[in-house]
């Protein structure tokens, strides 16, 4: 089962480059969280930074007891062994067969027999829909599959904490949707709490039961989905929206006068666009039903009177059609306000 994943105050420069201050948000265990936000605000190093491979000027990152930024580096690698990582680019070794590739890590970190290993690898290879291609050679096989590759590699060591970064890129369309149903799938297989940095709004739609995102430095929001889909934060309502109004720019993010000369160009936001919550994921029919949704559940309920009333109901329309964010069939639609 997944590990709860705290982070506390979280601080992280680069010289003189803040790159994002004062972050706290907790991953809830077993839930899957998506974290969005504009290229270059940091993502990749806060996904770093939850793991230890970076390490932050200020804060906590709490895993079963370790602090990720402030204990001896030999905790640290030991809490590491709890993580399942997944990088852009697959990160695989060229001259390696797929078999060997996945394998890896259980040679490295493990004193298991080639049998268990053989085992394990197949077992892995087969719920990303790789079985029979364990001979081949990462340069023989597409981007794609490439990715599956790094997901099979990422779950071997049996991670409670699985940490995705930008698993979609270079994916078109369709193979995104598959990864999608492969990530809640692997979800309501082995219960590790997840969290995937993407851009992808599909992913970001469908996938996660948490949601957040950076900008500016800072941590704008984290939550339950229905938070950040129904919000009117500007930055938020661009970039679901994917328009060139707003607050983020072509290079990082706009400054005021760059806004005004845009509102001066009648490059304004403009009436507000109808966004809809679609629903969350299932898993495929045969899998087990995904335990975090029953746990997610208590826990929503137990914040409603915390959450803006448009979050709140897009929930309570979810709670009452059973289900709760993993199976609810309606497609709520996010009324706005007028000035977004
Ligand atoms: N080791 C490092 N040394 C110095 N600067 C770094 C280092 N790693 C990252 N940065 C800087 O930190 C900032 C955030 O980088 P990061 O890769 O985390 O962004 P991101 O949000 O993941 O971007 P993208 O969506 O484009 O992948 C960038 O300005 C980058 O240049």
């Amino acid at each position: 089962m997944g590990v709860e994943v705290v982070v506390e105050g979280l601080t992280k420069s680069f010289g003189k480059q803040n790159i994002w201050q004062n972050v706290t948000l907790t991953l809830p265990r077993g839930e899957v969280s998506v974290m969005l936000g504009p290229s270059g605000t940091g993502k990749t190093v806060f996904l770093k930074s939850i793991v230890g491979l970076v390490r932050p000027e200020q804060g906590h990152v709490l895993i079963d007891g370790v602090d990720m930024v402030n204990s001896r580096e030999r905790d640290v690698y030991e809490a590491r062994k709890l993580f399942g990582l997944m990088f852009q680019d697959g990160a695989l070794f060229g001259s390696l067969s797929l078999f060997d590739n996945v394998a890896f890590p259980l040679r490295e970190h493990t004193r298991k027999k080639e049998s268990e290993i053989r085992r394990i690898v197949m077992e892995r290879l087969d719920l990303v829909g790789l079985a029979g291609a364990e001979k081949k050679l990462p340069g023989e096989i597409s981007g794609g599959m490439r990715k599956r590759v790094g997901l099979a590699r990422a779950l071997v060591l049996d991670p409670q904490i699985i940490l995705c970064d930008e698993p979609d890129s270079g994916l078109d369309p369709v193979r995104t949707s598959y990864l999608s149903q492969l990530l809640i799938d692997i979800n309501a297989e082995i219960d590790a709490t997840m969290l995937i940095v993407t851009h992808n709004l599909d992913i970001a739609a469908t996938v996660p039961d948490n949601m957040g995102m950076l900008f500016r430095r800072n941590l704008v929001t984290f939550g339950p989905r229905e938070v950040l889909l129904t919000s009117e934060e500007p930055v938020v309502e661009q970039f679901l929206t994917a328009r060139r109004a707003g607050p983020i720019g072509m290079s990082e993010e706009k400054d005021q006068a760059t806004l005004d000369l845009e509102a001066a160009h009648g490059i304004v936001a403009g009436p507000p666009v109808e966004r809809t919550i679609v629903p969350q994921l299932a898993p495929t029919p045969g899998l087990p039903e995904r335990r975090a949704v029953r746990r997610r559940q208590e826990r929503v309920k137990g914040m409603l009177h915390e959450l803006p009333p448009a979050a709140r109901r897009a929930i309570e329309a979810s709670l009452r059609d059973g289900g709760g964010a993993a199976t609810g069939p309606v497609a709520a639609r996010v009324s706005r306000g007028a000035g977004a």
